[in-house]
């Protein structure tokens, strides 16, 4: 139960994997292609007997080739960092027009829930907020209680193991930190206390050239082989082999992800606590153009951490899991499951590649960089800004008379269960895809779409400084675009959902019954001053408001994202878990026995209609129910999540990962307390007064 605390925390999802948020990027950067990418030369594939680029026949390029695409894909040498790859992936390396540089590629088929790699990042670093909640080692999260690390006072770890093999890079990042903190409170308007975790996560991999040095593992691999060059043994260094895209920055200095990295950049020297430039060299960079180089690397490669649930922890790298490239409709997916059968404390935290679809040999593993649920132009604008690149996967490049996506349509005005493209300002005409219907009041729904923007823009900024307004904002505007007719998966009726329910959870009101031991302390503590007492009528409508604003949610997610996506199947159980929370104030009656007269009730007269009685009179039956219907439905739905969760945090001994596990469980207990019901509905029957016989 305690995963609803992460759910606060999961507001905060960039859900980019990038460190520089979408909007503090370049508004200017256009794609570098492949250019930064090194090559291994034809020598190294010769010397290592790899099979000669274009005698591999794979399906991917013929996917490709049928596209149009005139790219070319080559298998690369598994030397230096690819190495370590297990046997049944490839890197390989797509040139040409549409080529997307290296990327992995599968050599067997893959069934969704399969792990395909499992790795521990190289460096790690928890975000400011996390320091005192989670391991800085393994980041678990707290227990009972952590050890604070007596130097820099911030960092905390589970025990004295965790703080050991955490050493080598805390030595110098605790000095640092030290030095930090102290300068920033001699200069009042200074940086922040504490150096962010971009600043400490790029320490990090300073530190560990420095200390590697030429005696990287993949360098001696490289050199016990053959003489090596000093500008191979450069590129054998893990962070280096990365992709840059300064050169695209490069060409406008002054924009705004130019900015960014300068910053950052600035802020590494001093955290390193460097005089001179120059200093830089023993951490093998010699000039500002290789710094800038280094940040580039580290924004389009870094990973955010998140916990089981997909809250975001920090941020991680790791150079074999950045090879793989982007799709708005992946084959796969990055998540770290702790999945306790799986993997010793001393791997975590654990990142796993799981195939979300079937995965043919010689296909490439795409994930998404970003959040998919955007629309298209959002998507292309935050791929764009960030990673340098103009996606062209076939959500972005949709064929000639496509069915409309979901993330842009509304439902047909004659209610034929088709569905038409959202109208824009530039095309507002728009038809049903089944019936062909227009939509006739098309500024009605751009006016709901562009007051549902503003909205959801203003709910974001103010729901942690602000969060009644920000849930005000939220159900405000939610009905409004039902109303003009947006699917649950449109933008922005969707993300508003989402925040909605979110932040309803977060805020439910502690009742006198179990809601106060379902939801965990971080929670409770999460609503400002002392509760004030609510009736228990009260207290049901903000569960059973948390619970329709989840379901709006987790229904959006379903019309757009892959069956197992982790975010589906994390919003299901979620649902699953509202569900079994004790009802405050719970509205069933129990149905009338049919051959028997309510007790207390005249015979001949009809009982006073049951709440639950009157809603069934109704086409619609009341939402949520109430009640055994309820528990019911709460175990339907928790099945439900965990075959999704056996997907998105992988199957086999992963079991869903750590979700999935506490999902199991819950649905175990829910189907215990169906069975004491419906046992005690038999007994109450068995024991009722049996007709006279005539
Ligand atoms: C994390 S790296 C992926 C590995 C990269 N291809 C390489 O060779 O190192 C991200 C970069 O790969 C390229 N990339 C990833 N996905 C792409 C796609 N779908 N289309 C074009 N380029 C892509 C972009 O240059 C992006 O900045």
């Amino acid at each position: 139960m305690s995963d609803f605390s992460s759910l606060k925390k999961r507001r905060k999802v960039k859900e980019t994997r990038s460190f520089v948020a979408a909007g503090t990027t370049s508004q200017t950067g256009t794609s570098t292609g492949t250019r930064d990418v090194p090559l291994p030369s034809k020598l190294d594939h010769d010397e290592e007997g790899e099979p000669n680029a274009m005698e591999v026949d794979s399906d991917a390029s013929h996917e490709k080739s049928r596209q149009g695409n005139t790219s070319a894909i080559t298998p690369l040498s598994r030397d230096g960092l690819y190495a370590s790859l297990p046997p049944t992936l490839d890197v390989r390396m797509s040139t040409g027009e549409l080529g997307n540089g290296r990327g992995i590629y599968s050599k067997y088929y893959r069934k969704p829930g399969d792990v395909l790699l499992s790795i521990k990042p190289h460096v790690a670093a928890l975000s400011n907020e996390h320091l005192e909640e989670y391991c800085s080692n393994c980041c678990a999260p707290k227990t009972t209680s952590l050890r604070r690390c007596t130097g820099c006072k911030l960092l905390h770890y589970c025990d004295s193991k965790c703080q050991t093999n955490d050493w080598s890079f805390h030595r110098h990042e605790c000095l640092a930190i030290q030095k930090w903190s102290a300068s920033a409170s001699a200069e009042s308007s200074g940086p922040a206390h504490v150096p962010g975790d971009a600043i400490r996560c790029l320490g990090r991999i300073l530190w560990r050239k420095q200390k590697l040095g030429h005696e990287s593992i993949w360098v001696r691999r490289f050199g016990l082989q053959r003489k090596i060059h000093n500008s191979e043994l450069f590129q054998a260094r893990e962070i280096d082999s990365l992709q840059s895209h300064r050169t695209s920055l490069s060409k406008d200095p002054n924009s705004q992800g130019s900015q960014v990295y300068t910053q950052l950049a600035h802020a590494v020297v001093r955290f390193l606590g460097l005089k001179s430039p120059e200093e830089l060299a023993e951490y093998g960079i010699n000039n500002a153009a290789e710094l800038v180089d280094l940040v580039s690397r580290f924004t389009i490669n870094t990973f955010t951490i998140s916990t089981p649930a997909l809250a975001p922890l920090g941020a991680c790298v790791s150079p074999l899991v950045a090879l793989i490239n982007h799709s708005c409709d992946p084959n796969a997916v990055v998540v770290f499951p702790r999945a306790s059968a799986h993997s010793k404390k001393e791997d975590e935290p654990l990142m796993q590649v799981i195939a979300l679809k079937h995965i043919t040999p010689d296909e490439e593993i795409l994930t998404a960089y970003i959040d998919t649920t955007f629309p298209r132009e959002n998507r292309q604008k935050i791929l764009q800004e960030t990673y340098h690149f103009t996606c062209r996967c076939h959500l972005c490049v949709l064929p000639p008379n496509h069915s409309p996506d979901m993330r842009e349509a509304i439902w047909c005005p004659n209610k034929c269960g088709g569905v038409c493209a959202l109208p824009t300002e530039e095309n507002s005409l728009t038809r049903c895809n089944r019936c062909k219907a227009p939509v006739k009041d098309t500024d009605a729904v751009l006016d709901a779409v562009r007051v549902g923007q503003e909205a959801l823009h203003k709910a974001e900024a103010l729901q942690f400084t602000n969060p009644k307004k920000s849930i005000q904002l939220t159900t405000k505007l939610v009905p409004i675009l039902v109303s003009v007719g947006l699917v649950p998966a449109a933008y922005p009726l969707l993300a508003l959902s989402r925040l909605c329910a979110s932040l309803l959870i977060s805020h439910l009101l502690p009742a006198d019954s179990n809601v106060e031991e379902v939801f965990s302390p971080e929670i409770q503590a999460a609503q400002h001053g002392t509760p004030t007492k609510h009736t228990p009528e009260e207290q049901q409508e903000a569960l059973d408001d948390a619970i329709r604003a989840a379901t709006r949610a987790s229904s959006g997610l379903s019309q757009i994202l892959t069956e197992g996506h982790p975010v589906r199947g994390v919003a299901l159980a979620e649902l699953g878990k509202l569900l079994t929370v004790d009802e405050p104030h719970p509205t069933y009656i129990e149905p009338p026995i049919k051959d028997a007269s309510p007790a207390g009730t005249p015979a001949g007269a009809s009982p006073s209609p049951s709440p639950l009685m009157m809603h069934s009179q109704l086409k619609a039956p009341p939402y949520p129910p109430s009640g055994p219907p309820r528990l019911k439905l709460a175990y339907e739905t928790l099945v439900r999540a965990r075959t999704e969760l056996m997907i998105g945090f992988g199957s086999g001994k992963n079991e869903g990962g750590q979700v999935g596990q506490q999902v199991r469980q819950l649905a175990v207990d829910v189907e215990k307390e169906l069975m004491v019901w419906k046992t005690g509905v038999k007994n109450a029957l068995d024991d009722r007064p049996k007709p006279a016989k005539k």
